[in-house]
């Protein structure tokens, strides 16, 4: 099949002869118009045109509806079996009408929009005949004389003026639409007039004068009456094939005025009867409409054969689609088998391990509760504990303020002691006997033997439960008991914080009891004895303080009460190391002649071992004791607790080292870093006292005690920053965990902790029986002492 642009370029010198049939898809209705084409322009050439509409055209509702693959292919395909069996249609078209000896070819054009493409084509190649259906077959009857097809009334309107537009219905010419051309008025007629012929078989379209009024140009055209005439100038020969074959051949071809030839070639005029030419006519046209009708037929059947083929194809076609999709669906239904069959096997891994996860939250339930009921014990001892420490507390608020209330009476019997100026009556020192100290020292076991000095021995004892120091005084045959009473009367009226309180005494031995002072003295301190942490240098100060104030108290007595042997042997320490002055007015209870140094020849004493480097120079030379000897001993002591080094010769190294300003590297580093500024100024106070005439000794109590005191006071400026710090780093191992104080007396108890002595005696004492830290049962109420925490909390307190 060629394109329009070819076949109009190879018919352009006879596209005046050539009439364009434009055929739908409608076979019945194309082939009446297609008949009509041909019965009434036989002899031109036939073009049968079809407007195709392409498949994207045709189907787009359906494909806009479409809602699978397979439906889209589907209409894909039929559409592609449309174009075939309208091309197979138009084939049939035109072999047909070749066998009935007319020239017929096909055009075929693919346009979305037909109406418009039949216009377009027309104005194009400039088509001067056409002819096309004017309504579908159901709208003809004889009464119809206009267009109904949308298609044939937008051509009619739009197609070019010069194209001539015949409209048929059913093999019937409805409308005509003039076109406006330079064709020679007679050929137009001639077509007309043989369209006018065919459509003797509605008379009535010449008989209502319709053909007149649709075709404007036959005016010329005269009525029924002329029909003859014009039939005359034409001559149809109809052949009709054998019906055996069931072809219908029609061959129309421009007819030459019969009559006139057969006239011309016999030569003569010879006039045929109207009635037998009126009888051809009516017999051909029985043949026709036979022919017509046989044709019809035949191309029904065909039609119906070729639509049945196609219709096979297809649903071969479809069937070995649906056979592949189903192969396709089977594997993807195996596939989907696959998954679920994983899918259920990972759900039952799942459910299994729900069911772990269950039982697991059971188990963890079952903790949980007996947490719970953990957590309520342990809330509920929590609060007993509380309410306990509580009530602990109060108690200890109560011992606080009983404390208070005490140590404000002890003060105030201090004072009152302070201002007795009367003498003490001899009731007030206690007096034992000879068993009692015989009992209190062990029968003198030499392992309770605490020292020796020049005036006797000192044993450690026990007396009615008191802890005690007894110093047995050597017997002397001329000191009478009558002097001792009288020395111990005086010494009875002495006491003071720093002096060894001197409890009792055994007139039977010639014993003193004092109270017995724990730590030693100042002189073992000082030689690290017993291996203890060297003593630091505010503690120094503050022994240097204490003992001044012990002194001055002793100077100020009514007689003056003069030591007369102080040294660091003599100041003993207690348990929160306050030094206690001792041998206080034992030279008293001597003879004499047995006092210190006055026994010794003068020029002797500087080399005697008795005699004491503490010692008061002047009073070794002239056996006075003043007050200023106990200043001159005091300085020593003072130079003593500066250095740390022996007293011999110190006095002149501390001079030297003061000129050269290099006191520090005498200074006892092992009492850490003494402020340079204090230690100078006690280095000086102390060569003072060390003056070698009493006269030049400063006063203890209006020089010595200002200078210690200010002295002192500066330190704990110093150090009572220090101390708030300190306070803090107080170990925490050092409270008890009732009185949440330092503990006095760590005492270790049944549960392993360690309490203060006094907080776990209560305890035990208010009933309970249980531990305070854990609450658990205790296994006994029994207590032992923590050794060693004691020592280091005493260090501890011993360092401030
Ligand atoms: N009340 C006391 N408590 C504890 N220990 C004491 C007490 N009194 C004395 N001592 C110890 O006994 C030792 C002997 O003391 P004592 O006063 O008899 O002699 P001294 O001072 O060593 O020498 P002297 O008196 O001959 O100069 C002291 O160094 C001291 O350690």
């Amino acid at each position: 099949m060629g394109s329009v642009d070819e076949i109009v370029k190879d018919r352009a010198h006879d596209l005046e002869d050539t009439i364009f049939v434009a055929v739908g898809k409608n076979v019945e209705k194309s082939k009446t118009t297609l008949f009509w084409a041909v019965q009434s322009f036989a002899g031109k050439k036939i073009f049968v045109l079809h407007v195709h509409q392409p498949a994207s055209a045709v189907s787009l509702t359906d494909r806009k509806l479409a809602v699978s693959k397979q439906k889209q292919e589907m209409i894909k395909a039929i559409a592609e079996l449309e174009k075939k069996k309208m091309l197979d249609v138009l084939n049939q078209y035109c072999s047909i009408l070749a066998h009935g000896g007319v020239k017929a070819d096909k055009v075929w054009i693919e346009m979305e929009n037909i109406e418009k493409g039949i216009v377009e084509i027309i104005a194009q190649y400039n088509i001067r005949w056409l002819v096309m259906g004017a309504a579908a077959d159901k709208y003809y009857s004889k009464k119809l004389t206009g267009l109904k097809s949308k298609k044939a009334i937008f051509v009619c309107q739009h197609a070019p003026i010069s194209c001539h537009i015949w409209f048929a219905c059913k093999g019937c010419l409805i409308y005509t639409r003039e076109g406006r051309n330079d064709k020679s008025e007679p050929e137009i007629a001639s077509l007309l007039l043989l369209d006018c012929e065919l459509r003797n078989e509605q008379p009535e379209y010449l008989r209502l004068g319709s053909f007149t009024q649709t075709c404007g140009y036959v005016d010329a055209v005269e009525g029924p009456h002329d029909l003859e005439g014009i039939l005359g100038r034409f001559n149809y020969e109809c052949a009709v094939h054998s019906s055996q074959s069931s072809n219908m051949v029609l061959r129309a071809s421009k007819m030459m005025p019969l009559i006139d030839e057969e006239e011309k070639s016999k030569g003569k005029t010879t006039e045929k009867p109207y009635h037998e030419l009126q009888q051809t006519i009516v017999d051909s046209k029985d043949s026709k409409k036979k022919a017509f009708e046989e044709a019809v037929k035949r191309w029904k059947e065909e039609d119906n054969a070729m639509e049945a083929k196609c219709k096979a194809k297809a649903l071969e076609k479809l069937c070995i689609k649906e056979i592949s999709l189903r192969k396709e669906m089977e594997e993807e239904l195996a596939r989907e088998n696959e998954v679920v069959e994983r899918t259920q096997n990972q759900c039952d891994e799942f459910i299994e391990e729900v069911q772990m996860v269950q039982e697991q939250k059971s188990v963890l339930e079952s903790q949980l509760s007996e947490c719970n009921c953990m957590v309520k014990d342990l809330e509920e001892k929590i609060i007993s504990a509380v309410e306990l420490l509580i009530s602990f507390k109060a108690k200890r608020d109560a011992a606080r303020i009983e404390y208070e209330n005490a140590m404000r009476e002890v003060i105030r019997l201090r004072k009152l002691a302070k201002m007795e100026t009367v003498s003490f009556s001899k009731s007030e020192i206690l007096e034992f006997s000879f068993m009692e100290i015989n009992e209190a020292t062990q029968e003198f076991d030499p392992s309770w033997k605490i020292g020796e000095g020049r005036y006797g021995i000192v044993y450690k004892g026990i007396l009615r439960h008191v802890h005690v120091a007894i110093k047995m005084l050597p017997s002397y045959g001329s000191h009478t008991q009558l002097d001792f009473q009288n020395g111990v009367e005086i010494l009875s009226r002495v006491r003071h914080p720093h002096l060894v309180t001197l409890i009792g005494t055994c007139p039977e031995s010639r014993s003193l009891v004092y109270e017995y002072v724990r730590n030693g003295s100042l002189e073992d301190c000082l030689a690290c004895k017993n291996k203890t942490m060297p003593l630091p240098w505010k503690a120094r100060l503050r022994i240097a303080t204490e003992i001044c104030s012990a002194l001055i108290f002793l100077h100020s007595k009514k007689p003056c009460i003069i030591h007369g042997n102080l040294k660091p042997s003599k100041i003993l320490l207690d348990a929160d190391y306050v030094s206690k002055l001792s041998g206080v007015g034992v030279t008293y209870l001597m003879p004499q002649g047995e006092r210190l140094g006055t026994n010794i020849p003068i020029s002797n004493r500087s080399n005697s071992n008795f005699m004491s480097v503490y010692a008061d120079p002047e009073y070794l030379d002239t056996g006075t004791l003043t007050p200023e000897s106990d200043v001159y001993s005091f300085g020593m002591i003072l130079l003593r607790l500066l250095t740390g080094r022996p007293v011999s010769g110190l006095v002149k190294n501390v001079k030297c080292a003061l000129e050269k300003e290099n006191l520090k590297a005498l200074l006892d580093c092992s009492s850490g870093d003494w402020p340079v500024e204090q230690a100078k100024m006690l280095a000086k106070l102390a060569l003072r006292c060390c003056e070698n005439y009493r006269m030049n000794r400063p006063d203890v109590a209006s020089e010595i005690l200002c200078v210690l005191e200010t002295m002192r006071a500066s330190c704990v400026d110093l150090a009572s920053c220090l101390d708030s710090k300190e306070l803090h780093r107080v170990p925490s191992h050092f409270i008890c965990p009732i009185f949440q104080e330092v503990m006095k007396d760590p005492q270790i108890a049944a549960d392993g902790f360690t309490y203060d002595a006094e907080a776990i005696r209560g305890w035990l004492k208010s009933g309970h029986n249980t531990s305070p830290m854990t609450n658990l049962k205790l296994e006994h109420c029994n207590l032992l002492p923590n050794h060693a925490l004691h020592q280091a909390i005493q260090e501890w307190r011993r360092s401030w």
